[in-house]
């Protein structure tokens, strides 16, 4: 099995992903968030690229999820934030969402025969079940407006260094995410929130969600793409 790293959606035409197992990460806030949401009892996340398309499953029922510029669309009943995921009342109901970085990373990936959500929510229950399956990894950063950012890339060396003895690191791009990861582990939360991504969304009062988005394995679930929907 070989496993690579695509750091930003503007790299991914880069990637073939047809007949890959595609891990999207958006630590900040997306992938959090929905694996926060699913581990607490939500029935599904559809992610959708646009406002319009989260509004008309609205419409259908839908629990309206997202945020642009990091804050709260008016109209919809919950952000991007994983405590808004995990509220009670959530709990059976199906989920739209739209957010900047993550949902587009999702949207890419459409072609895959296989993509799951990660996080360090769920770490150990993404590693474990890259190890089981057999298909090349992809670990696909969200980054931020199509740029590099540092959380989505030190998952991904996480995920590098948990299937390590199993994978070979197809590029340089997987061995400098496996060396920042080796480099930072000891303190996550700290490098987390020294992120750009912390700083700029600091204004709007998230660092309740930075230090939680920072905690490993508070969730045993996988996520899986099922005909547009992300189910466990
Ligand atoms: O809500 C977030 O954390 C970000 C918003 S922004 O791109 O930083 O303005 O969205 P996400 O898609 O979860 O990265």
């Amino acid at each position: 099995m070989k496993i690579d790293v695509c750091y930003t959606p503007e790299l991914i035409h880069q990637f073939d992903v047809s007949d890959k197992c595609v891990v999207i990460i958006d630590i900040l806030r997306a992938t959090s968030c929905m694996v926060a949401g699913l581990g607490s009892g939500v029935k599904s996340v559809t992610p959708v690229a646009t406002v319009e398309e989260c509004e008309a499953l609205g419409k259908e029922g839908y629990v309206m999820a997202g945020e642009r510029g990091g804050e709260k669309l008016p109209q919809f009943q919950i952000g991007n934030s994983p405590f808004d995921y995990m509220l009670p009342e959530l709990k059976g109901k199906a989920i739209a969402a739209t957010t900047t970085n993550g949902t587009r990373a999702i949207e890419l990936s459409k072609e895959a025969p296989d993509v799951i959500i990660g996080a360090f929510l769920n770490l150990s229950a993404t590693v474990k079940y890259l190890l089981t399956q057999e298909r090349d990894i992809l670990l696909f950063c969200a980054g931020w407006k199509g740029k590099y950012n540092l959380e989505d890339s030190l998952f991904a060396g996480a995920i590098c260094d948990g299937v390590k003895k199993q994978a070979t690191f197809e590029s340089d791009a997987v061995t400098s995410a496996f060396y920042l990861y080796e480099s930072m582990q000891t303190d996550l939360h700290y490098y987390i929130s020294r992120s750009n991504h912390a700083n700029r969304l600091s204004k709007f009062g998230i660092m309740k969600d930075i230090d939680y988005c920072s905690k490993t394995d508070e969730f045993d679930i996988v996520p899986r793409l099922i005909d547009g929907k992300l189910v466990v």
